[in-house]
């Protein structure tokens, strides 16, 4: 559905200074994938989908988009895809159903075929109510709605979603949510969003792909990246002066690494949590070793970015825009 060969963008603020925005990002998106992209402010996310939605020109580099060129069809691309940018696409005083009908026939429906799309929209993503309301007096929530349907409206097998959800409070988040999903089952979509929230990646997205600096630094299933790249923590507690023994036996234990004792606990991380911590009681108790508490804390995706980069992701992000 997408493909991308080494795509890059600078942009040329000044004489001196070139902004490396995107540098040389590859990537492959099947049909029906549902792919967040995930990184820092800054971090080229928002001008990688504007590449790939044809706004703007790679500086060098390859992208195919729905079957056609990016730079030498432009115009096929777009009649394939939804884009729903960070700002507000819709007007301010038209009036709800008007806005979405209109901006069916700019996609080329006739008047009547774009109504009766309107409407089913309308329908799907609960604002059958607010139809004849002017878009300027909808709520946040409501409009971001509209936003969506704005984007779907021709029927794009492709949906791109540029921070879908920033802004909103966790119901409307939710519930924004809930309407993507099944937007996406009823049309068999492909989508793309770029998100700054980790649980929102983590739980919705089936694929992760974070970028930092412009470049793509990891790209898989949330479990598997964190599997791979952050592991399981394990975290026992035991009297003080059997630490030193306990911690003897978790660095025997397959692929245990960072192993801390601290006062009366003892820290490590394992691959596979859940089968570790067995063992690790177990041998414990072959060696008289009383264990007072264990526990097994599954990894973030922050701690994947943190093990990639040295950084929070919280801490990545430079302008002060929340990260959940
Ligand atoms: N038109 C432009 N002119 C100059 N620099 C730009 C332009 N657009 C983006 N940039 C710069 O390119 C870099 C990547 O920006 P981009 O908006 O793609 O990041 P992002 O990951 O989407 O960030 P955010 O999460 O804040 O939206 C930033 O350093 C940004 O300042």
């Amino acid at each position: 559905m997408i493909s991308t060969r080494k795509l890059t963008k600078d942009f040329v603020v000044s004489r001196t200074d070139t902004v490396h925005a995107v540098r040389g990002i590859s990537l492959d998106v099947e049909p029906g994938e549902l792919v967040a992209v995930l990184g820092p402010n800054g971090a080229g996310k928002t001008t990688t989908l504007r590449m790939l939605t044809t706004l703007i020109a790679p500086t060098s580099g390859t992208a195919t988009v729905a079957g056609y060129d990016v730079t030498t069809d432009p115009g096929r691309v777009r009649r394939q895809i939804g884009y729903v940018g960070q700002g507000n696409g819709a007007g301010h005083s038209q009036r709800v159903t008007d806005e979405l009908s209109g901006q069916g026939v700019i996609y080329g429906l006739d008047r009547r075929a774009a109504k009766r799309r309107a409407e089913e929209l309308l329908e799907s993503l609960e604002l059958k109510d607010l139809a004849q309301r002017k878009v300027s007096d909808l709520s946040g929530g409501q409009r971001r709605r509209l936003d969506v349907a704005m984007g779907l409206v021709h029927a794009p097998g492709l949906l791109f979603l540029d921070e879908p959800s920033t802004g909103l409070d966790p119901q409307n988040r939710a519930n924004l949510w809930d309407h993507i999903l099944r937007m996406r089952e009823q049309y068999s979509m492909t989508i793309v969003l770029t998100t700054h929230y980790l649980d929102e990646a983590d739980s919705m997205a089936e694929r992760v792909v974070v970028v930092d600096h412009g470049e793509v630094i990891a790209d898989d299933t949330a479990d598997a990246l964190k599997a791979k790249l952050a592991g399981d923590q394990l975290i026992v507690t035991a009297a003080p002066g059997n630490l030193p023994e306990l911690a003897r036996l978790a660095e025997k234990l397959l692929g245990a690494r960072e192993v801390v004792a601290d006062c009366d606990r003892l820290s490590l991380r394992v691959a596979d949590g859940p089968a570790a911590l067995p063992e690790l009681i177990g041998s414990a108790q072959q060696y008289a070793v009383p264990v007072a508490t264990a526990q097994v804390i599954r990894p973030t995706l922050d701690d994947v970015f943190l093990n990639l980069t040295g950084r929070t992701l919280r801490e990545a992000d430079s302008t002060g825009k929340a990260a959940a």
